[in-house]
Protein backbone atom coordinates (compact mmCIF):
# COMPACT_ATOMS: atom_id res chain seq x y z
CA UNK A 1 0.00 0.00 0.00
CA UNK A 2 1.50 3.32 -0.39
CA UNK A 3 1.55 6.14 2.03
CA UNK A 4 -1.40 7.72 2.17
CA UNK A 5 0.50 10.85 3.29
CA UNK A 6 3.51 12.80 3.02
CA UNK A 7 2.47 14.59 6.46
CA UNK A 8 6.04 14.38 8.65
CA UNK A 9 6.65 11.43 10.87
CA UNK A 10 5.43 11.15 14.13
CA UNK A 11 4.55 8.98 17.12
CA UNK A 12 0.89 8.06 17.53
CA UNK A 13 -0.20 6.88 20.59
CA UNK A 14 -2.91 3.84 20.59
CA UNK A 15 -5.11 3.77 24.05
CA UNK A 16 -6.59 0.09 24.57
CA UNK A 17 -7.97 -2.39 27.17
CA UNK A 18 -5.82 -4.85 27.92
CA UNK A 19 -8.34 -7.77 27.32
CA UNK A 20 -6.96 -10.27 24.55
CA UNK A 21 -10.02 -9.31 22.45
CA UNK A 22 -9.44 -5.48 22.63
CA UNK A 23 -5.50 -5.95 21.99
CA UNK A 24 -6.50 -8.30 18.90
CA UNK A 25 -8.77 -5.73 17.49
CA UNK A 26 -5.91 -2.65 18.89
CA UNK A 27 -3.16 -4.51 17.24
CA UNK A 28 -5.19 -4.91 13.99
CA UNK A 29 -5.65 -0.77 13.68
CA UNK A 30 -2.30 -0.79 14.44
CA UNK A 31 -0.83 -2.96 11.63
CA UNK A 32 -3.55 -1.53 8.91
CA UNK A 33 -2.33 1.93 10.26
CA UNK A 34 1.17 1.31 10.23
CA UNK A 35 0.60 -0.07 6.55
CA UNK A 36 -1.09 3.59 5.56
CA UNK A 37 1.52 5.54 7.37
CA UNK A 38 4.95 4.05 7.07
CA UNK A 39 6.59 7.11 8.19
CA UNK A 40 4.70 7.32 11.81
CA UNK A 41 5.73 5.20 14.37
CA UNK A 42 2.12 3.71 16.01
CA UNK A 43 2.52 2.25 20.17
CA UNK A 44 -0.04 0.68 21.75
CA UNK A 45 -1.02 1.73 25.56
CA UNK A 46 -2.79 -0.78 27.52
CA UNK A 47 -5.05 0.63 30.58
CA UNK A 48 -7.59 -1.14 32.91
CA UNK A 49 -10.93 0.12 32.65
CA UNK A 50 -13.39 -0.26 35.97
CA UNK A 51 -15.36 -2.73 33.53
CA UNK A 52 -12.22 -5.25 33.85
CA UNK A 53 -11.80 -5.08 37.63
CA UNK A 54 -15.39 -4.99 38.80
CA UNK A 55 -16.56 -8.48 38.07
CA UNK A 56 -18.78 -9.62 40.41
CA UNK A 57 -21.37 -7.24 39.79
CA UNK A 58 -24.27 -7.85 37.26
CA UNK A 59 -23.43 -5.50 34.31
CA UNK A 60 -27.23 -4.32 34.58
CA UNK A 61 -26.94 -3.55 38.07
CA UNK A 62 -23.84 -1.44 37.46
CA UNK A 63 -25.93 0.72 34.90
CA UNK A 64 -23.13 3.09 34.89
CA UNK A 65 -22.17 4.43 31.11
CA UNK A 66 -18.90 4.03 29.71
CA UNK A 67 -17.27 1.66 32.19
CA UNK A 68 -15.35 -0.12 29.16
CA UNK A 69 -13.97 3.62 28.14
CA UNK A 70 -13.56 5.73 30.56
CA UNK A 71 -9.98 5.33 31.56
CA UNK A 72 -9.00 5.54 27.54
CA UNK A 73 -10.72 8.52 27.64
CA UNK A 74 -9.24 10.19 30.32
CA UNK A 75 -5.66 9.29 28.80
CA UNK A 76 -6.80 11.16 25.68
CA UNK A 77 -7.86 14.26 27.58
CA UNK A 78 -4.71 14.15 29.22
CA UNK A 79 -2.94 13.69 25.99
CA UNK A 80 -0.88 10.62 27.78
CA UNK A 81 -2.48 9.07 24.48
CA UNK A 82 -3.72 10.16 20.83
CA UNK A 83 -6.86 7.81 20.70
CA UNK A 84 -8.41 5.01 21.75
CA UNK A 85 -9.79 1.93 19.85
CA UNK A 86 -13.00 -0.14 21.68
CA UNK A 87 -15.74 -2.40 20.84
CA UNK A 88 -18.57 0.21 19.13
CA UNK A 89 -21.17 -1.55 21.20
CA UNK A 90 -19.04 -0.48 24.52
CA UNK A 91 -18.86 2.85 23.44
CA UNK A 92 -21.51 5.40 25.27
CA UNK A 93 -23.48 7.61 22.63
CA UNK A 94 -22.49 10.63 24.60
CA UNK A 95 -19.17 11.13 24.18
CA UNK A 96 -17.35 13.94 27.04
CA UNK A 97 -16.37 16.88 25.69
CA UNK A 98 -13.56 17.43 23.71
CA UNK A 99 -13.39 13.79 22.49
CA UNK A 100 -15.34 12.28 18.94
CA UNK A 101 -15.93 9.24 17.41
CA UNK A 102 -13.56 9.63 14.65
CA UNK A 103 -13.72 6.28 12.82
CA UNK A 104 -15.84 3.56 12.56
CA UNK A 105 -14.33 0.28 10.79
CA UNK A 106 -15.90 -2.18 8.86
CA UNK A 107 -18.32 -4.46 10.81
CA UNK A 108 -17.99 -8.28 11.40
CA UNK A 109 -21.23 -10.32 11.42
CA UNK A 110 -22.78 -8.08 13.91
CA UNK A 111 -25.58 -10.97 15.27
CA UNK A 112 -25.26 -13.31 18.54
CA UNK A 113 -24.32 -16.84 18.57
CA UNK A 114 -25.17 -19.76 20.66
CA UNK A 115 -22.31 -21.35 22.17
CA UNK A 116 -23.22 -24.92 23.94
CA UNK A 117 -21.82 -27.07 26.70
CA UNK A 118 -21.00 -30.53 24.98
CA UNK A 119 -23.57 -32.85 26.58
CA UNK A 120 -25.83 -30.46 23.94
CA UNK A 121 -24.14 -30.57 20.42
CA UNK A 122 -26.84 -31.66 18.42
CA UNK A 123 -28.88 -29.28 19.96
CA UNK A 124 -29.96 -25.41 18.88
CA UNK A 125 -32.40 -22.74 20.41
CA UNK A 126 -35.40 -24.55 19.49
CA UNK A 127 -34.27 -28.04 20.71
CA UNK A 128 -32.52 -27.53 23.88
CA UNK A 129 -34.13 -29.18 26.65
CA UNK A 130 -36.84 -27.48 29.28
CA UNK A 131 -35.31 -25.63 32.22
CA UNK A 132 -31.64 -25.44 30.16
CA UNK A 133 -29.55 -22.56 31.91
CA UNK A 134 -28.69 -20.23 29.32
CA UNK A 135 -26.01 -17.72 30.57
CA UNK A 136 -26.31 -13.69 29.63
CA UNK A 137 -25.06 -11.03 31.25
CA UNK A 138 -27.10 -8.67 28.48
CA UNK A 139 -30.60 -7.66 29.25
CA UNK A 140 -31.26 -7.91 25.43
CA UNK A 141 -30.30 -11.07 25.09
CA UNK A 142 -32.28 -11.96 28.01
CA UNK A 143 -35.35 -10.34 27.31
CA UNK A 144 -35.43 -11.21 23.75
CA UNK A 145 -34.67 -15.06 24.38
CA UNK A 146 -37.10 -15.09 27.38
CA UNK A 147 -39.84 -13.96 24.85
CA UNK A 148 -39.39 -16.62 22.24
CA UNK A 149 -38.13 -19.25 24.75
CA UNK A 150 -39.89 -18.98 28.24
CA UNK A 151 -39.02 -22.28 29.20
CA UNK A 152 -35.41 -21.57 29.85
CA UNK A 153 -33.70 -20.44 33.14
CA UNK A 154 -31.30 -17.49 32.66
CA UNK A 155 -28.35 -16.77 34.64
CA UNK A 156 -25.89 -13.94 35.02
CA UNK A 157 -22.48 -14.74 33.49
CA UNK A 158 -19.77 -11.90 33.51
CA UNK A 159 -15.93 -11.92 32.72
CA UNK A 160 -14.07 -12.28 29.50
CA UNK A 161 -14.54 -14.48 26.48
CA UNK A 162 -12.40 -17.16 28.01
CA UNK A 163 -13.61 -17.05 31.27
CA UNK A 164 -17.30 -17.11 29.82
CA UNK A 165 -16.53 -19.88 27.98
CA UNK A 166 -14.49 -22.06 31.01
CA UNK A 167 -17.73 -21.81 32.81
CA UNK A 168 -20.02 -23.11 30.23
CA UNK A 169 -17.63 -26.07 29.54
CA UNK A 170 -17.28 -26.73 33.56
CA UNK A 171 -20.82 -27.32 33.41
CA UNK A 172 -22.10 -23.96 34.92
CA UNK A 173 -24.52 -23.73 31.79
CA UNK A 174 -26.16 -25.64 29.61
CA UNK A 175 -25.19 -22.66 27.03
CA UNK A 176 -24.52 -18.90 26.57
CA UNK A 177 -25.02 -16.46 24.63
CA UNK A 178 -21.73 -14.30 22.86
CA UNK A 179 -21.16 -12.36 19.68
CA UNK A 180 -20.12 -14.05 16.77
CA UNK A 181 -17.40 -10.84 15.96
CA UNK A 182 -15.75 -11.16 19.22
CA UNK A 183 -15.72 -15.55 18.71
CA UNK A 184 -14.07 -15.11 15.53
CA UNK A 185 -11.64 -12.21 16.27
CA UNK A 186 -10.16 -14.59 18.61
CA UNK A 187 -10.29 -17.64 16.70
CA UNK A 188 -12.79 -19.14 18.36
CA UNK A 189 -15.34 -19.11 15.21
CA UNK A 190 -15.65 -23.29 15.62
CA UNK A 191 -17.72 -22.83 19.12
CA UNK A 192 -20.36 -21.24 17.25
CA UNK A 193 -23.12 -23.55 17.75
CA UNK A 194 -26.04 -21.40 16.32
CA UNK A 195 -26.10 -17.99 14.36
CA UNK A 196 -28.89 -16.87 16.01
CA UNK A 197 -31.52 -14.93 13.33
CA UNK A 198 -32.52 -11.44 13.89
CA UNK A 199 -36.25 -12.80 14.19
CA UNK A 200 -35.64 -14.36 17.65
CA UNK A 201 -32.41 -11.75 18.21
CA UNK A 202 -31.86 -8.15 17.37
CA UNK A 203 -28.19 -7.02 17.85
CA UNK A 204 -26.75 -4.57 20.20
CA UNK A 205 -25.93 -0.90 19.12
CA UNK A 206 -22.52 -0.94 17.03
CA UNK A 207 -21.97 -4.46 18.00
CA UNK A 208 -19.33 -6.04 15.18
CA UNK A 209 -17.79 -2.60 14.73
CA UNK A 210 -14.80 -0.74 16.23
CA UNK A 211 -15.11 3.10 16.69
CA UNK A 212 -11.68 5.00 17.31
CA UNK A 213 -12.36 7.69 19.63
CA UNK A 214 -9.84 11.06 19.30
CA UNK A 215 -9.44 14.17 20.49
CA UNK A 216 -12.39 16.94 18.56
CA UNK A 217 -10.08 19.43 17.09
CA UNK A 218 -7.04 17.22 16.63
CA UNK A 219 -6.82 16.85 12.75
CA UNK A 220 -4.16 15.39 11.99
CA UNK A 221 -4.98 12.24 13.96
CA UNK A 222 -8.62 12.91 12.69
CA UNK A 223 -6.92 12.39 9.13
CA UNK A 224 -4.65 9.17 10.13
CA UNK A 225 -7.82 7.30 11.86
CA UNK A 226 -10.11 8.45 8.57
CA UNK A 227 -7.76 5.95 6.66
CA UNK A 228 -9.94 2.51 7.94
CA UNK A 229 -13.26 4.13 8.15
CA UNK A 230 -15.58 2.19 5.98
CA UNK A 231 -19.08 4.56 5.14
CA UNK A 232 -21.27 2.07 5.40
CA UNK A 233 -20.73 0.17 8.17
CA UNK A 234 -20.54 4.16 9.86
CA UNK A 235 -23.81 5.20 8.15
CA UNK A 236 -25.35 1.97 9.72
CA UNK A 237 -23.35 2.49 13.12
CA UNK A 238 -24.67 6.15 13.25
CA UNK A 239 -28.40 5.38 12.86
CA UNK A 240 -27.91 2.88 15.36
CA UNK A 241 -26.60 4.97 17.68
CA UNK A 242 -28.75 7.87 17.17
CA UNK A 243 -31.94 5.59 17.77
CA UNK A 244 -30.20 4.22 21.16
CA UNK A 245 -29.28 7.83 22.36
CA UNK A 246 -32.98 9.23 21.57
CA UNK A 247 -34.33 5.95 24.01
CA UNK A 248 -31.99 5.71 26.91
CA UNK A 249 -31.88 7.62 29.87
CA UNK A 250 -29.16 6.81 32.35
CA UNK A 251 -29.56 3.32 33.13
CA UNK A 252 -29.20 -0.06 30.73
CA UNK A 253 -32.41 -1.35 28.94
CA UNK A 254 -33.11 -4.12 26.43
CA UNK A 255 -32.91 -2.49 23.30
CA UNK A 256 -31.81 -4.52 20.07
CA UNK A 257 -31.42 -3.28 16.12
CA UNK A 258 -30.69 -4.26 12.59
CA UNK A 259 -29.30 -2.34 9.74
CA UNK A 260 -29.23 -2.79 6.29
CA UNK A 261 -28.28 -0.94 2.96
CA UNK A 262 -29.44 -1.11 -0.29
CA UNK A 263 -29.13 1.33 -3.37
CA UNK A 264 -28.14 3.58 -0.66
CA UNK A 265 -31.16 3.18 1.52
CA UNK A 266 -30.74 2.62 5.19
CA UNK A 267 -33.34 0.19 6.49
CA UNK A 268 -33.20 0.33 10.70
CA UNK A 269 -35.06 -1.69 12.36
CA UNK A 270 -35.04 -1.15 16.39
CA UNK A 271 -37.08 -3.05 19.45
CA UNK A 272 -37.47 -1.97 23.04
CA UNK A 273 -38.30 -4.63 25.49
CA UNK A 274 -39.88 -5.00 28.76
CA UNK A 275 -37.20 -6.89 31.46
CA UNK A 276 -39.26 -10.10 31.35
CA UNK A 277 -40.02 -9.66 27.65
CA UNK A 278 -42.97 -10.05 27.86
CA UNK A 279 -44.08 -6.45 26.46
CA UNK A 280 -41.90 -5.44 23.83
CA UNK A 281 -42.24 -2.63 20.53
CA UNK A 282 -40.79 -2.79 17.37
CA UNK A 283 -40.93 -1.53 14.80
CA UNK A 284 -38.85 -0.08 10.86
CA UNK A 285 -37.71 3.26 9.10
CA UNK A 286 -36.00 3.45 5.42
CA UNK A 287 -34.54 6.21 4.08
CA UNK A 288 -31.42 7.86 2.24
CA UNK A 289 -28.38 6.23 4.05
CA UNK A 290 -26.99 10.00 4.46
CA UNK A 291 -29.57 10.54 6.66
CA UNK A 292 -28.35 7.98 8.99
CA UNK A 293 -28.85 10.15 12.30
CA UNK A 294 -32.18 11.07 11.48
CA UNK A 295 -33.69 7.85 10.79
CA UNK A 296 -32.68 6.63 14.13
CA UNK A 297 -34.20 9.35 15.72
CA UNK A 298 -37.10 8.68 13.74
CA UNK A 299 -37.28 5.38 14.54
CA UNK A 300 -36.86 6.18 18.37
CA UNK A 301 -39.98 8.22 18.45
CA UNK A 302 -42.29 6.32 16.55
CA UNK A 303 -41.59 2.85 19.31
CA UNK A 304 -42.54 5.55 22.25
CA UNK A 305 -45.80 6.38 20.57
CA UNK A 306 -46.07 2.98 20.26
CA UNK A 307 -45.69 2.39 23.82
CA UNK A 308 -41.71 2.15 24.40
CA UNK A 309 -41.80 4.98 26.51
CA UNK A 310 -44.14 3.45 29.36
CA UNK A 311 -41.57 0.62 29.09
CA UNK A 312 -38.39 2.45 29.74
CA UNK A 313 -40.34 4.26 32.63
CA UNK A 314 -41.42 1.13 34.45
CA UNK A 315 -37.29 -0.25 33.60
CA UNK A 316 -36.35 2.81 35.21
CA UNK A 317 -38.71 2.44 38.40
CA UNK A 318 -37.29 -1.35 38.37
CA UNK A 319 -33.42 -0.31 38.28
CA UNK A 320 -33.89 2.01 41.25
CA UNK A 321 -35.52 -0.49 43.36
CA UNK A 322 -32.28 -2.67 42.42
CA UNK A 323 -34.85 -5.91 41.46
N1 LIG B 1 -19.65 -6.21 26.22
C1 LIG B 1 -18.78 -7.25 25.85
C2 LIG B 1 -18.36 -7.24 24.43
N2 LIG B 1 -18.01 -6.09 23.81
C3 LIG B 1 -17.68 -6.40 22.51
C4 LIG B 1 -17.80 -7.75 22.34
C5 LIG B 1 -17.48 -8.46 21.10
C6 LIG B 1 -18.40 -8.21 19.96
C7 LIG B 1 -18.35 -6.86 19.33
O1 LIG B 1 -17.27 -6.36 18.96
O2 LIG B 1 -19.41 -6.26 19.14
C8 LIG B 1 -18.23 -8.31 23.55
C9 LIG B 1 -18.48 -9.71 23.86
C10 LIG B 1 -19.87 -10.23 23.63
O3 LIG B 1 -20.83 -9.45 23.58
O4 LIG B 1 -20.03 -11.44 23.51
Amino acid sequence: MSPTTSAPSRTVRIGSRKSQLALVQTHWVQEQLQKHFPQHTFEVHTMSTQGDIILDVALAKIGDKGLFTKELETGMINNETDFAVHSLKDLPTNLPEGLILGCVTERENPADALVVHSKHKDKQLDTLPEGSVIGTSSLRRLAQLRHHFPHFEFKDIRGNLNTRLAKLDEGGYDAIILAVAGLERLGMGDRIHQIIPAEISLHAVGQGALGIECRAGDTEIMEVIKALEHSETAQRCYAERAFLRELEGGCQVPIGVNTKIENGQLTLTGMVSSLDGKRFVKDSVSGAAETAEMLGIDLAHRLRQQGASAILEEIFVEVQRGS
